[in-house]
């Protein structure tokens, strides 16, 4: 940055200070609170400390961070072209690895001439995006949800809690999110999610192959859904449910549908916003969207009927057996507040968990050693045969075969953000505003961060044992905590982690108490992203029963 710039920076930096502090303050991060904001103090956001280090050239600026080479307005396009293209814009994490290993641990993407993507690899900079996202962490995706959702004022009150940023976001989570983040809410589940898991196993798990896991773990998935969110058995893995015409199979492919459509329109923001009956993406999410929609509507009005009924026979009755019937007792709620966000339950809950369970199940077949872990956990947690309301706090070996199999294979492979200050990231500049992306998933197979990085380990997740700690001090420590992060970090953590953890728990406990499972599938299992990560190839495993 000539000097020139570097003073005019200063200039500008001191009428913004004043702004910035107090976007700071109004981002509740006061310096002195936790010891990780403490280290906000040492990095400093305020723009006239980062213009006066980039003058020293202690602070290098954003446009010295290394990255591939973007051309005049089609910037990296070319680089992800099939057969001429050096990157796979499908393959996220051969892309983002290169990334790294070409550039080092800060990359800048610049996707075309006017938008910048910050790729960050470092655990210290992973900490510093989730410290200053502030109260509104912002995050541009899905927002083709949001568009569809705004012609339709009459069932949606906003664009729901995926796409939304800001205050709306703040509001639809302050509201929404206590029936799922609570430890005593969910554990209100445990044993319906147990007495399904059980019939799961009696009907769709026998000795023998298994040609696929994938699809079977999404049926269990889509009828604990349908528990949890509306206190309904959708039935999903009986034989009628298998018809490719039933309910709970449109409804697991319509979310996938949606998923598509999101990640084809994250990529691509012209056609569908200028002219959408043209983009076969926004075609396609329409019909998709409109069938989960028509499921949403039609489960509030039986649930309303249903509360109107019981509430008369007991109008003391303030309990609820669904969090549908939660929302719908909260009070000041608009019912198509709660329609968004019954829909934006069925999406986020569908891919992500089958996902995450299917590569579970293949590291697990595997590792006999690890099955054996869990099934001696399972004897012992169920002296009776049955789970123990806090399951999810208990078993915790279990809960380290979870974290293992997420840090190995997460459904994203990172989180995006969009920070309202600026920062100093890896030594440059980061201007606010700037599109940051952690890159969790090549972090984590990092051996700087984690020993034999590649090898499925649930054991290095016993207490401070999971980074490499030798020679590393409090400050690193806590800043790795940001590395293995599959379901997000800090206050748009995924809203409904407790729920998933506990339908994995449940099932891996269930399953190990019963069968040895075995790989007989491929022998690599490689990933495919639509939107989220998915395993390429069929999960297929052998189950033997245990004696
Ligand atoms: C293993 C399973 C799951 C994983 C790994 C996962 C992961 C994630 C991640 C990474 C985010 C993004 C957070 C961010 O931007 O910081 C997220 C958000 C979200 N997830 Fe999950 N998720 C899982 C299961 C579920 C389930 C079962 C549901 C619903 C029943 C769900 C609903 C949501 C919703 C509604 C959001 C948006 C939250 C917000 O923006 O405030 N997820 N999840």
């Amino acid at each position: 940055m000539s000097l020139l710039k570097a003073t005019s920076f200063i200039r500008t930096s001191k009428c913004i200070l004043s702004r910035t502090l107090s976007s700071t303050q109004q981002a509740n991060v006061d310096p002195s609170r936790t010891p990780e904001q403490k280290l906000m103090k040492k990095w400093g956001t305020d723009n006239v400390r980062i213009a006066e280090k980039l003058e020293t050239g202690e602070v290098k600026p954003f446009n010295k961070i290394p990255g591939p080479r973007s051309f005049s307005f089609l910037g990296t396009k070319p680089l992800f072209w099939k057969i001429v293209g050096k990157y796979d814009r499908d393959q996220h994490m051969d892309t983002y690895f290169k990334f790294y290993k070409e550039f080092g641990q800060i990359v800048r993407e610049d996707v075309h001439p006017k938008h910048s993507l910050v790729h960050i690899y470092n655990p210290a900079d992973m900490q510093t995006m989730f410290i200053y996202e502030g109260t509104y962490p912002q995050r541009y995706s899905h927002m083709v949800l949001e568009k569809y959702r705004l012609e339709k004022p009459q069932v949606y009150a906003s664009g729901g809690i995926l796409p939304s940023n800001g205050p709306a976001w703040y509001a639809l989570r302050k509201k929404f999110q206590k029936s799922l983040q609570d430890y005593k809410e969910v554990e209100k589940y445990v044993e319906r999610v147990e007495q399904i898991t059980e019939e799961f196993l009696d009907a769709r798990i026998q000795p023998g192959i298994i040609e696929d896991c994938s699809q079977e773990v999404a049926r269990l998935f889509m009828e604990l859904t349908s528990l949890v969110a509306f206190d309904e058995r959708f039935y999903a893995f009986s034989e009628a449910e298998m018809r490719p015409d039933s309910r709970s199979s449109r409804l697991m492919e319509s979310a996938s549908i949606i998923n598509c459509c999101i990640m084809k329109t994250n990529q691509n923001h012209i056609l569908w916003r200028v002219l959408p009956q043209l983009s076969r993406a926004w075609r396609e999410l329409v019909v998709a969207h409109a069938y989960v929609e028509e499921v949403a509507l039609e489960q509030i009005a039986k649930k309303i009927a249903y509360m109107k009924e019981i509430d008369a026979k007991n109008p003391e009755n303030r309990t609820h057996t669904s969090i549908l019937e939660s929302y719908l007792r909260l009070k000041d709620t608009d019912i198509r507040e709660i329609t968004g966000m019954i829909v934006d339950l069925l999406l986020g809950g569908s891919d992500t968990i089958t996902s995450s369970t299917s590569y579970m199940l293949h590291n697990l077949s595997k590792h006999p050693e690890v099955q054996d872990k869990i099934y001696e956990e399972s004897v012992r947690l169920q002296p009776d045969g049955k789970l123990p309301h806090d399951v999810a706090q208990k078993a915790t070996y279990t809960n380290q075969v979870i974290r293992e199999s997420l840090r190995i294979n997460p459904v994203a492979i990172g989180i995006g953000r969009v920070l309202p200050v600026d920062v100093v990231m890896s030594g440059y500049h980061i201007p606010k505003f700037t599109h940051i992306v952690s890159q969790n998933q090549v972090a984590c197979q990092l051996p700087q961060y984690f020993e034999d990085p590649l090898a499925f380990k649930p054991e290095r997740w016993e207490k401070r044992r999971f980074f490499r700690n030798e020679g590393r001090n409090e400050e690193q420590l806590l800043s790795e905590k940001c590395l293995s992060i599959p379901f997000s970090h800090g206050s748009r953590v995924c809203v409904a982690k407790k729920i998933a953890e506990l339908d994995m728990i449940v099932l891996l406990l269930k399953l190990c108490r019963r069968y040895k499972m075995e790989w007989k599938g491929a022998p690599k299992v490689g990933m495919r992203t639509v939107l989220v990560h998915q395993p390429d190839t069929p999960i297929r495993i052998k189950f033997t029963e245990r004696k």
